[in-house]
C-alpha cells in the first residue's frame, strides 16, 4: 500500500532528524508496504563510495557522543530486548535446547524486574534457528505471535548448489518460518558481478513468498566498505526486507563502521524509492552497552521509526543474558552471576 504523505512531518523518521531530512524536494512517495525491489540500477550501485577513515572516525566517537541518560537506559535496554532475534545456530542444537530458547523468547525478562520497571510483558523479535529446528520452534511459539526465522541457502557459506539453496527456502517456509535469513554469494561481490548478485537475490526473494527475506551480506568477507555499500544497495534493489551484516561465523562480524555504511545505504534507498528496509547487525553483539551503541547509531542515522521490530533486529545468541543482568542491577543495585541467565 502506498501512502501519499503531505509533508515530512508525516513520517516518524523525518520528524526526529532521521531519514527523510535532507531529501528536500526529491523525497519520493512513501510506502508502508514491504520493499518490492527495483530494477538493477548499475549507475546507482557504482556511484556508492565509502570513505573508510571518515567512517571509522565517526564510529569511534559514537560511544562518547552517545547520551542515553541513566534513567532512560533501562527503557532502552527493554526496547533492545524486543528487537532481539534470539538465536541458536550450533551443530549440537537439540529440540530441548530450542524449546528452552522459545520459552525464554516468550518471557525474556523476569516478571519481578518488569514490575519494578513499571512495564508489562515483553517478548523478543523472533527466534532464529537452522531449518531442522523450525518445526520445533513453530510449535513451541504457537500463539505467542513471535515469528520463527530460519537461516537458509547453505548458511553460513552459501556454496551449495543454487537449486538446492532455492529449495531450502521453500522447505523452511513450508515448515512455518515467517522470516528467512539468506546468505549471499560473496564471490559475486568480490568479482564485481552485481548482475549475478541481483539475479540470485531476486530468485531467493521469489522463493520466500510472504515470508520476509533478510539478506546476510557477510560483511567481514566482502573486502571493503565500498563493497558493503554496493552489496547493500543491490540487496535492496532485489527486494530484501532486511539487510543483515553477518552469519556470526565469519572472522569479523557486526561492527559500528559497517553499520554506518549499511544504515546510510538504507537511508539512500529510502530517499530514492520511499521504501523502508530493515537492518540487522548480527554476530558478536553480546553486551548491553554494545546494544545501546547500535541503537544510538540507528537513531542518529535513520530516526525513531526504525527502532521497531519490523525495521530493526539484533542477531544475537548471548546478548539477552547481559541485558537481563544490567536490568537487575538497575532495579536492585546488585549484579547477579552470569549463570543465572543461561539462555540468551
Ligand atoms: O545471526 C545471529 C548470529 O549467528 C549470532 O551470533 P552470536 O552467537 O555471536 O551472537
Amino acid at each position: 500500500m502506498a501512502t501519499e504523505l503531505p509533508g515530512r512531518q508525516a513520517t516518524g523518521a523525518a520528524t526526529d532528524g532521521g531519514a527523510g531530512d535532507g531529501a528536500g524536494a526529491r523525497l519520493p512517495q512513501l510506502h508502508d508496504a514491504r520493499n518490492p525491489g527495483t530494477d538493477l540500477d548499475l549507475d546507482w550501485v557504482m556511484s556508492a563510495q565509502a570513505n573508510t577513515s571518515a567512517i571509522e572516525r565517526r564510529a569511534a566517537t559514537l560511544p562518547a557522543r552517545r547520551t542515553v541518560k541513566k534513567a532512560h537506559q533501562a527503557a532502552w535496554l527493554l526496547k533492545a530486548v524486543t528487537l532481539i532475534d534470539l538465536t541458536t545456530l550450533s551443530g549440537d542444537d537439540t529440540p530441548g535446547r530450542v524449546r528452552r530458547l522459545c520459552a525464554k523468547a516468550r518471557r525474556p525478562v523476569r516478571d519481578d524486574l518488569l514490575e519494578a520497571l513499571g512495564m508489562g510483558p515483553v517478548t523478543v523479535g523472533a527466534v532464529c534457528v537452522y531449518h531442522e529446528m523450525v518445526p520445533v520452534a513453530v510449535e513451541a511459539l504457537a500463539g505467542s505471535g513471535i515469528p520463527v526465522a530460519a537461516v537458509s541457502t547453505g548458511f553460513p557459506a552459501g556454496l551449495s548448489p543454487f537449486r538446492l539453496r532455492v529449495a531450502e527456502i521453500g522447505e523452511s517456509v513450508a515448515a512455518g518460518a515467517r522470516e528467512i535469513d539468506i546468505v549471499i554469494s560473496r564471490r559475486h561481490v568480490l568479482t564485481g558481478n552485481w548482475r549475478a548478485l541481483y539475479d540470485e537475490l531476486r530468485e531467493f526473494r521469489a522463493a520466500c513468498g510472504e515470508a520476509h527475506m533478510k539478506a546476510i551480506l557477510a560483511t567481514g568477507e566482502l573486502g571493503s566498505l565500498r563493497n558493503v555499500a554496493r552489496a547493500s544497495l543491490v540487496a535492496m534493489m532485489a527486494g530484501a526486507d532486511f539487510i543483515k551484516t553477518s552469519t556470526g561465523k565469519e572472522a569479523v562480524n557486526a561492527t559500528l563502521p559497517v553499520s554506518l555504511v549499511m544504515l546510510r545505504a538504507i537511508r539512500d534507498y529510502f530517499e530514492r524509492t520511499g521504501y523502508r528496509v530493515g537492518y540487522k547487525p548480527a554476530g558478536g553483539i553480546s553486551k548491553a552497552k554494545d546494544a545501546l551503541n547500535y541503537l544510538a547509531l540507528l537513531r542518529e542515522e535513520l530516526g525513531r521509526r526504525w527502532m521497531e521490530p519490523d525495521l530493526f533486529r539484533f542477531g544475537a545468541s548471548s546478548l539477552l543474558g547481559d541485558i537481563e543482568r544490567q536490568l537487575e542491577h538497575h532495579v536492585t543495585g546488585r549484579y547477579s552471576a552470569a549463570w543465572r541467565h543461561p539462555m540468551g
